[in-house]
């Protein structure tokens, strides 16, 4: 079942994964909250992150969404002033509580950036630094990694006979499906997506959307997005976040088209229809 890309974007020949069906949880989110310097951001917040689902994440701007995207691969810890309490339940172990090995973690749970940030190489060394990084010591297997990556993002046509060229020469949204095939490279089993499409002209936007789509089933996705038509196209679960008093909350979670058709809460309600936010 492979969708139709509008000329002149090709993705490549990826079998589109089963769509979610029974969720079975890939992420337990228990009583999550987060602080910066002391101050609450983000107070106690429970979801599940279901298994080859895509689930969306909206809300006003500075409710949290990001900081809360970022604690599910400890990214957090990065900012010296932030803490984090709750649980983070993932393959049997609390990544809150237990000791975990980031770099493996992060190997498990990618993480694809706002802005296209590729590293300033070529494109070829995009990819090959992260699985030398990650101990993937034979070139033929870093070969046939690279190139399935970049052909799973549909820039293998694209790029194919200019791997050595500087990925900062190519197109924005180039750039940012060459951040996406940097993050698939390592065959993550949850690929976090911050506002992947924000910086992007419609164009793009609309192939970098495709590709979200054809990572169903294959990929646990997580995507915090401004955009409620794309969560709505995209997601199959979405969670509305909110800010009561300065600290960011999650309203509502649920399956995606029951938040936008039938919310249950009247903030919801009003959140997605412009009333409010
Ligand atoms: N490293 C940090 N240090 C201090 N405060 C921070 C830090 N990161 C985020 N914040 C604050 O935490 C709050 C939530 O920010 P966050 O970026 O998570 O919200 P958001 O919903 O993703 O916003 P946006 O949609 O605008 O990206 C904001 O008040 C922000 O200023």
């Amino acid at each position: 079942m492979n969708r139709q890309i509008p000329s002149p974007y090709t993705l490549g020949d990826v079998a589109l994964g089963v769509p979610c069906c029974v969720p079975e949880a890939h992420l337990q989110v228990k009583d999550v909250s987060v602080s910066y310097g002391g101050k609450k951001v983000l107070s106690n917040v429970s979801l599940d992150i279901y298994k080859g689902c895509i689930t969306a994440l909206i809300g006003p701007s500075g409710c949290g969404k990001t900081s809360f995207l970022s604690t599910l691969n400890l990214l957090t810890d990065h900012s010296e002033n932030a803490h984090v309490t709750g649980q983070l339940l993932f393959d049997d172990q609390d990544l809150l509580r237990d000791p975990v090995d980031k770099l493996k973690l992060r190997r498990r749970i990618g993480m694809v950036f706002q802005n296209p940030n590729p590293f300033p190489l070529s494109i070829w060394r995009n990819l090959e630094l992260p699985l030398k990084e990650h101990g993937v010591r034979d070139r033929k297997t870093r070969q046939v990694k690279i190139e399935q990556a970049l052909k799973d993002v549909g820039l293998w046509d694209e790029v194919h006979d200019r791997l050595a060229s500087p990925a900062l020469a190519l197109s924005g949204g180039q750039q940012q499906r060459l951040c996406i095939a940097r993050a698939l490279v390592l065959e993550p089993e949850i690929l976090l997506m911050d506002e992947p499409c924000s910086a992007l002209d419609p164009i793009a936007s609309g192939v970098v959307e495709e590709l979200i789509l054809r990572l169903r089933g294959r990929y646990t996705v997580v995507i915090v997005t401004h955009n409620l038509a794309q969560a709505r196209r995209l997601a199959n679960y979405a969670g509305f976040f909110w800010m009561t008093e300065r600290v960011g909350k999650l309203v509502e979670f649920g399956q995606c088209r029951n938040l936008f058709e039938t919310p249950i809460h009247a903030l919801t309600a009003a959140y997605i229809s412009g009333a409010k936010g």
